[in-house]
């Protein structure tokens, strides 16, 4: 698997503050990654060095291959901003073709380019509409869509569903999930079941220093399945421990269960689900794994 992006020992201080310190990761190729942290944490400011917006103090990035603002990068990282805004005063095929323009397009490649962008995010028939013509989440795609202007191989996006209701915000999720077998992208978000759904490599900052988890990997010789049950049943708790391949049961929330069991136990989560339908319990979700939240906040 290719390296996209390979980050080591980055730091960045505005006054006394450490926004940045000494952060390391890596992200493959093919993989969607998150962008976790509480406010302050430092992910705008890691995104605008990936983009080349500030310089780091120290440490040493390179996008594919290339070191940050390399001549060769352009067009190949974009980025949608928290707050990208488009401008009322102009159809969308003309903003989209400005911005194609800026790339490097001539004015039929861009108009072009500007037709595959908005076919990709669902929006062919709305060329010559105006932006306040859109709904939000219509907005969003358009902004989305400028972001893919040129096929970039690595996308960020910034609370890209942040202030949508769950309808246009599931659109959206949809559309990157689509878009994720061509390129990679790296999420930030605040809502944890949207990362836990779209991404399998997770950075966590706090305070400016970095975590990461690989979500998919297994940890030592156990394997973890997070059981969400509808009600809090009497006795789950003692009942799931007794379960043929549990090695260990938290509760880790009302009517929530982390259970580890033996690696090597096939179909554990078919196992489960039989015992579940013998308890006459009812479950709400079964994630293989811990949950995200589970993952990053709970210490077990
Ligand atoms: N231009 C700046 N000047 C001074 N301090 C800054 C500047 N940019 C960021 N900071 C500080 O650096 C820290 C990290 O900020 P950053 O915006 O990267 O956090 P964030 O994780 O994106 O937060 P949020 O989730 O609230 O958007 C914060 O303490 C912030 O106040």
């Amino acid at each position: 698997m290719s390296t996209l992006i390979e980050v080591k020992q980055l730091s960045k201080s505005f006054g006394n503050k450490k926004a940045l310190n000494d952060v390391s990761f890596t992200i493959d190729a093919g993989t969607t990654t998150a962008l976790v942290g509480p406010n302050g944490a430092g992910k705008t400011t890691l995104f605008s060095i990936l983009c080349g917006y500030l310089a780091p103090d120290r440490g040493d990035v390179k996008i594919l291959g290339q070191p940050l603002r390399h001549p060769s990068l352009f067009g190949k990282l974009t980025a949608l901003p928290q707050d990208a805004m488009l401008d009322p005063r102009f159809s969308i095929e003309k903003q989209m073709s400005f911005y194609g323009a800026l790339q490097g397009f001539s004015k039929s490649e861009a108009l072009k380019e500007t037709a595959r962008v908005l076919e990709l995010v669902g929006l062919s028939d709305n060329h010559h509409s105006q932006i306040n013509e859109l709904s939000h989440g219509m907005r969003k795609r358009v902004c989305i869509a400028q972001a893919l202007l040129g096929s970039p191989k690595i996308v960020l996006l910034d609370e890209a569903t942040a202030g949508l209701d769950p309808l246009h915000a599931r659109e959206i999720r949809s559309l990157i999930s689509t878009l994720s077998d061509d390129i990679s992208f790296i999420l930030s978000s605040h809502d944890l079941a949207e990362l836990e759904r779209l991404c399998d490599h997770v950075l966590y900052l706090d305070q400016g220093k970095l975590t990461a988890h690989n979500r998919n990997a297994p940890v030592g010789q156990s394997k973890y399945i997070t059981l969400q049950l509808h009600e809090q049943y009497k006795d789950a708790l003692e009942r799931l421990k007794q379960l043929s391949g549990v090695l260990h049961v938290t509760q880790s929330q009302n009517k929530e269960y982390i259970i580890e069991y033996q690696w090597e136990f096939e179909q554990f989560d078919i196992h489960l689900l039989k015992y579940c339908y013998k308890c006459n319990w009812q479950y709400h979700q079964l994630v293989n794994g811990h949950t995200l939240e589970n993952q990053l906040f709970q210490k077990d």
